[in-house]
């Protein structure tokens, strides 16, 4: 039963001019890649992890999300379109019923089984919350996921854990992880000015968006489809589509580290 709620990410409620304008920002994108514009300039990104900075893994009834101490520069990302170094926060996913949906953001029409969202905040708003309402607040790298025969081994641990977050509001230690062992081979990305997908969808984000998927097992697939939205005594309830609808570009530049 698919969870995602009427909200989504639109402009502001009043239509107005202004809020259409306000608006534009908002929720996940169908990227065009013929219209995406390569930029050279576009400098490539770089994530410098402290595994060490792996605190604890969490099911809110919504998605499951890895957090990590963000208390100073120590598990950062630089380049590619952001300036300055951005604290790694939290990582988490989003997925479908069936291997044919599941991703926030389209590709040329295609849609991922999963994607997996790694939050940074600019520490030069001092906290997580102010870089919330800063265009510059924050960058996510977002990573498709697409189902195949090989196993991500990479993606083992965190789905280990699924067993002792089943439920909404389990939370485990989770230590000793460096998130960039997930990342493709390819370092190729687009790039847009957005949103979060989820409301209230503040127009804070910086998106960098990897071409190449990575890939999981059908059995890894599953494991994250059986996690569930409901506590432990409330009645089941599958933890599944927790993806947003694509909101339309209206004339946003979506750029491209590649050709
Ligand atoms: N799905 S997402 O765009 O990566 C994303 N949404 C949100 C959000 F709505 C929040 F309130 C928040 F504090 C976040 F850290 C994220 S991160
Ligand atoms: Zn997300």
């Amino acid at each position: 039963e698919a969870v995602q709620s009427a909200a989504v990410c639109r402009g502001a409620s009043d239509g107005s001019a202004a809020g259409a304008e306000l608006g534009f920002r908002k929720g996940a994108q169908r990227i065009r890649s013929e219209e995406a514009q390569h930029d050279p300039a576009l400098p490539p990104w770089f994530a410098s992890y402290d595994p060490g900075a792996a605190k604890s893994i969490l099911n809110n009834g919504r998605t499951c999300r890895v957090v990590f101490d963000d208390t100073f520069d120590r598990s950062v990302l630089r380049g590619g379109p952001i300036q300055g170094a951005y604290r790694l926060r939290q990582l988490h996913f989003h997925w479908g019923s069936s291997d044919d949906h599941g991703s926030e953001h389209v590709v040329d029409g295609v849609k991922y089984a999963a994607e997996l969202h790694m939050v940074h905040w600019n520490p030069k708003h001092g906290n997580f919350a102010p870089a919330l309402k800063q265009r510059d607040g924050v960058a996510i790298v977002g990573v498709f996921l697409k189902v195949g025969k090989t196993l991500k081994r990479e993606m083992k641990r965190i789905l280990e854990e699924m067993e002792s977050i089943k439920t909404k509001g389990k939370e485990t230690p989770f230590l000793h992880f460096d998130p960039s062992i997930l990342f493709p081979k390819s370092r190729d990305y687009w790039t847009y000015e957005g949103s979060f997908t989820t409301p209230p969808c503040e127009e804070c984000v910086t998106w960098i968006l990897l071409r190449e998927p990575i890939v999981v097992s059908p059995d890894q697939m599953a494991k994250l489809r059986s996690l569930s939205m409901n506590t432990e005594n409330e009645p089941f309830h599958p933890l599944v589509d927790n993806w947003r609808p694509q909101q339309p570009l209206k004339g946003r530049v979506v750029r491209a580290s590649f050709k």
